[in-house]
């Protein structure tokens, strides 16, 4: 299982460090384009991806839920973690223009898009670049203090914006070189790619990441194959893992699953979520994000967190509910016994626990879904998930 300040945040570190050291695997810009192993090629928006066609902006999810939650009032400062394309940011300045909204993005990109509202909307929008983990630096920069602000939104996971550029690497439907960096244009080329993962690490690390951030029943056949087809030539696109996956899964053309929505579900979807969760360590990531949203929250203050994947949604209810994020809680026998097995802990401090206060009133006793009706519109909401809590 996923663990804080885990196994998968030590090898990204690893492999950070060697490919600071030394780039000797393909990188991301050397983009053979081999799309033959693909099994449907057409320009279709693979279940799992943004969930809009392509060229689309990103389509807010559960916006109604979010305000309801923050219900923002004259006077308040909010922070969105994780801006996008501004559609919360928006909502919750239409609901009460007389806020104050820091809009954080580690996307250089989202940021962009930031500044621009930023010039329609004045002093209201705060653009901020950077990561969850760096809040603590950002706000305090900005002169932010402890226990001053009322509201935190996270909405993790891609843009349909990142999924739309074949480019960005985190598609199924695009070709592109397989990068999957939400920041990668922040650190040069010091940040390993998931063309780096899948060229670089050992089977045994590739299964690891593919069964624990995939989820995904089949990654022991996924990884040996990945390992077979790069001592061949180097895997360097989204289209040749995606086909890499596909041929070890199945005949090409067969897709074995379907979604809520009953639409064909890629078989390399959950190795692409994988491979994403892993090159921009998002568990990491949220856990530390929500621990510094805590410490700028006024007492009374609210954080929202937005999901789309399960391992994201543990991290927040536990958090909340003030568990160790490093013991296995919450799962079965089976899986704890699995997820020990897959990562090891190794000797690393304790996370705080609660103590007898309780740190945080949780709003959302049962976890908020979308409507129906949204999902329909927005199939990218279908896999949504809202928890919301008050900081004591
Ligand atoms: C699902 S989109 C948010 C969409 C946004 N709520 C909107 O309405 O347009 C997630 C965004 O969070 C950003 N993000 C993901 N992880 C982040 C992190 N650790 N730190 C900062 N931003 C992050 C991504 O770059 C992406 O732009």
């Amino acid at each position: 299982m996923f663990t804080v300040e885990s196994h998968g945040f030590r090898l990204l570190r690893r492999l950070s460090a060697a490919v600071y050291g030394k780039r000797n695997v393909g990188s991301a810009a050397e983009h053979m384009g081999d799309s033959r192993l693909l099994a449907d090629d057409s320009d279709h928006m693979w279940v799992g991806e943004g969930g809009g066609r392509s060229g689309m902006q990103h389509t807010p999810v559960m916006v109604r839920e979010v305000l309801d939650c923050l219900d923002p009032q004259p006077g308040q400062v909010y922070v969105d973690m994780t801006f996008g394309a501004g559609g919360h940011t928006k909502a919750i300045l239409a609901a009460q223009p007389d806020t104050v909204v820091y809009a954080m993005d580690r996307d250089p990109a989202a940021h962009n898009m930031a500044q621009n509202m930023a010039k329609q909307y004045g002093r209201a929008i705060r653009p901020v670049l950077g990561r969850f983990s760096e809040l603590l630096y950002l706000l305090s920069s900005q002169n932010v203090q402890e226990n001053t602000v009322d509201g935190f939104l996270f909405d993790v996971g891609a843009s349909s914006m990142q999924f739309d550029q074949g480019g960005r690497g985190f598609a199924l439907s695009q070709d592109g070189p397989l990068d999957m960096r939400m920041d990668g244009e922040r650190f040069g080329n010091k940040q390993p790619t998931a063309a780096d993962v899948v060229n670089s690490l050992g089977e045994d690390d590739l299964y690891g990441i593919i069964k624990t951030y995939g989820e995904e029943r089949h990654a022991r056949k996924i990884s040996s194959a990945i390992v077979d087809a790069r001592n061949k030539r180097p895997i360097t696109t989204t289209k040749q893992l995606a086909g890499i996956v596909a041929s070890a899964l199945a005949p090409p053309g067969v897709f074995f699953s379907f979604d809520k929505l009953n639409r064909a579900v890629h078989p390399a979807t959950k190795t692409f979520q994988a491979l994403r969760i892993f090159v921009n360590d998002e568990l990491n990531e949220l856990y530390q994000g929500l621990q510094a949203a805590r410490y700028f929250l006024k007492p009374g203050g609210r954080a929202i967190v937005i999901t789309f994947h399960s391992l994201e949604d543990r991290v927040a209810k536990r958090y909340f509910q003030g568990a160790n994020i490093r013991q296995h809680g919450g799962t079965s026998i089976h899986q704890k016994k699995r997820e020990g097995d897959l990562l090891k802990e190794e000797g690393l401090p304790e996370v705080e626990m609660q103590g007898p206060r309780k740190e945080w009133t949780i709003l959302t006793s049962k976890v908020m879904r979308p409507h129906w009706a949204e999902v329909m519109e927005n199939p990218r909401a279908r896999s949504a998930k809202l928890r919301a809590a008050i900081k004591n």
